[in-house]
């Protein structure tokens, strides 16, 4: 095998410039067909999947050529990553089209269906079906809702995902991947990542059982205590969201002390007369102010900010895109005037940052220290937006208030959106590898999947299931094909972040009440660390900016430590919930 520094250099100087090449077509076919949902864009795209394909498979071949052992630690490390070619493996070309074309074809049916109304109206997920699920308060209407979306989405591709598993394993297994579970949790490349996040959880598990106490009490009184059933759980339609995955839409009936000025700030948005690029230009700005890198102009000319009106379908959940050319970064993003979409357009930006930050690294180091620090970035920022200090400094909300009970309504409105989520970010997976690990086959999808949302989440289905029901399906990330677990990982590595950020920056109040805007210092160490895309082990990339090594969830305790108190005394015996599913929905 060959050991010659200089081939050695060769081989990762023609890669490098070839991927780039090879990587910005894809990026380009790909955006046409996300942003132009039609059968010959969906072609052109898998066309150039299986040109992509080859490309890899061939740099595979290529790279197994060299003696990896007497190579730097830095060449050892872009050898590893060129031939972790994923499901491009795949060299049996008709079984490779078809895995791509059924993924394609789950993640057309999620992005394309709609939901006829009782009033006849057909409407689609965004903005629509989300809207109606934040701001209705009818529970017919909302079980109208969330029963169509189930059935126009995952109801229509539960024999396509069983299918995709298949295929997917099968190309994962080439590689020497268990299955396709294993070669995700991979990229953490921790033997005990499996045991870590476990334990991350169960650490967490007592926060959002006080959460989860409140809520259902709060909604009791809204709903009716017989719309609940007496196993604890609370149904999943009624939480502000299709998939009860964050709570902030009931901020105004969860807030602890009425009185106080309001913190959802989607009002004050509409009044000011708020438009889509006003808010990337309000996440831009914040990056900006910690001396980091600005949006280039491409990203102004070429992003999708706004869900097109020509009647064009698009694939609407947000995503950022490299174009690995250095200079072409966008967001696609089918924008509302929310403060959730402020929220969501910061989280892309951070991924936009990331890209700016790594771009001069090789294109095998392009990419996250691991998937979760690539989507903690822009949730750091907004950790420091979201304050009421900050709202106020740009003028979202009137007056700040910090006295005992402003601050637990402030602590409120985020656990409602960082706490309640976590039971989800964990689940997910959990379901999805046991899949790929085939102990939960096509029969089982569907109560497998509420076994977990029963036992962790604490809410259950408000109809019995039927065995045509996939639900995962309702999910984007699962028609997607998109990993989960690392927004589990990113809800709890933001607030290390946060924390090393706020004590950069000089901050010494408590941490939930931390900005960190115009700060250059916490900037420059922020910068420091994104710049080294996946080029050292993540561990490396978190010591470098939190002086720790480990994933560690005290920094969220301590954060949100007020707001357990709280619930603690008003709670008191009355939480938890039955770790099985009620039998009967209806059953009271
Ligand atoms: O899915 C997303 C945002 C979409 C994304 O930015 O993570 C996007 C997902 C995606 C991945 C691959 C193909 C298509 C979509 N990820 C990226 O765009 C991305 C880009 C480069 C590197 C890594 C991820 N958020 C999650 C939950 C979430 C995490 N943080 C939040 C903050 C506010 C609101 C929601 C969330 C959700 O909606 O369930
Ligand atoms: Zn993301």
């Amino acid at each position: 095998s060959i050991s010659d520094p200089t081939e050695i250099q060769s081989f990762l100087d023609n890669f490098n410039s070839q991927a780039q090449a090879v990587f910005y077509k894809q990026s380009e076919v790909s955006w046409t067909y996300y942003t132009n949902i039609t059968d010959y864009n969906q072609k052109l795209m898998l066309d150039e999947q299986l040109m992509s394909a080859k490309f890899s498979q061939e740099a595979y071949r290529n790279a197994t050529r060299f003696n990896l052992t007497v190579m730097t630690q830095e060449d050892r490390r872009l050898f590893i990553k060129i031939m972790d070619i994923g499901t491009a493996a795949q060299t049996n070309e008709t079984k490779l089209a078809y895995l791509n074309k059924v993924q394609s074809d789950m993640e057309t049916i999620y992005s394309t269906a709609k939901v006829t109304m009782p009033s006849g109206q057909r409407l689609p997920l965004d903005p629509d079906l989300t809207q109606l699920m934040a701001t209705s308060r009818n529970y017919d209407e909302l079980l109208a809702a969330w029963l169509g979306w189930r059935a126009e989405s995952g109801g229509k591709m539960k024999n396509l995902y069983a299918e995709y598993v298949e295929y997917n394993n099968e190309a994962v297994k080439i590689l020497g991947h268990a299955d396709t579970g294993a070669y995700w949790r991979s990229w953490y490349d921790t033997p005990t990542f499996e045991d870590d996040v476990r334990a991350l959880f169960d650490q967490l598990r007592p926060l959002y059982e006080q959460l989860h106490a409140y809520a259902r009490r709060k909604l009791k009184q809204i709903y009716g205590n017989d719309k609940f059933p007496s196993s604890g759980h609370i149904p999943a339609h009624l939480l502000g969201n299709m998939w009860a995955q964050q709570w902030s839409s009931l901020i105004d009936e969860l807030t602890p002390y009425k009185g106080k000025p309001t913190l959802d700030v989607t009002d004050e948005m509409v009044r000011q007369n708020y438009t889509a690029i006003r808010i990337f230009q309000t996440a831009d700005d914040f990056f900006k102010s910690l001396g980091m890198i600005p949006m280039p102009d491409t990203f102004w000319d070429k992003s999708l900010l706004e869900k097109p009106q020509d009647g064009r379908e698009v694939v609407c959940h947000a995503s950022a895109w490299d174009f690995y050319n250095g200079r072409d970064f966008r967001i696609k993003q089918c924008t509302v005037i929310t403060a959730e979409d402020l929220e969501t357009a910061h989280h892309e930006m951070g991924h936009i940052e990331y890209f700016l930050q790594y771009k001069d690294q090789p294109v095998s180091f392009r990419d996250g220290a691991n998937p979760g620090f690539h989507e903690a970035v822009g949730d750091v920022i907004s950790l420091s937006v979201q304050t009421p200090e900050h709202m106020h400094s740009i003028g979202l909300i009137p007056t700040v208030s910090n006295d005992t009970e402003s601050d637990i309504n402030f602590l409120m409105s985020m656990a409602l959106q960082k706490i309640a989520f976590l039971p989800f970010g964990y689940l997910i997976d959990q379901w999805r590898w046991s899949v790929f690990r085939g102990e939960t086959t096509p029969e089982k999808y569907n109560e497998e999947w509420w076994n977990l949302r029963c036992r962790y989440q604490g809410i259950s289905s408000p109809v019995p299931l039927t065995s045509s029901d996939f639900d995962p399906g309702a999910k984007y990330h699962i028609p997607a094909g998109v990993p989960y677990i690392r927004y589990f990982v990113s809800f709890v590595i933001q607030f290390q972040f946060h924390k090393a950020l706020c004590d950069e920056a000089n901050y010494r109040g408590p941490l939930h009440r931390c900005d960190i805007y115009n700060s250059k210092p916490a900037g420059t160490l922020l910068s420091n660390m994104l710049k080294l895309g996946s080029s050292k082990p993540w561990p490396e990339a978190m010591n470098l900016l939190t002086r720790q090594r480990k994933m560690d969830a005290q920094p969220l305790m301590d954060y949100f430590k007020p707001l357990l108190e709280y619930l603690r005394q008003e709670n008191g015996n009355d939480y938890g919930w039955h770790p099985i599913c009620p039998t009967d929905p209806t059953e009271i």
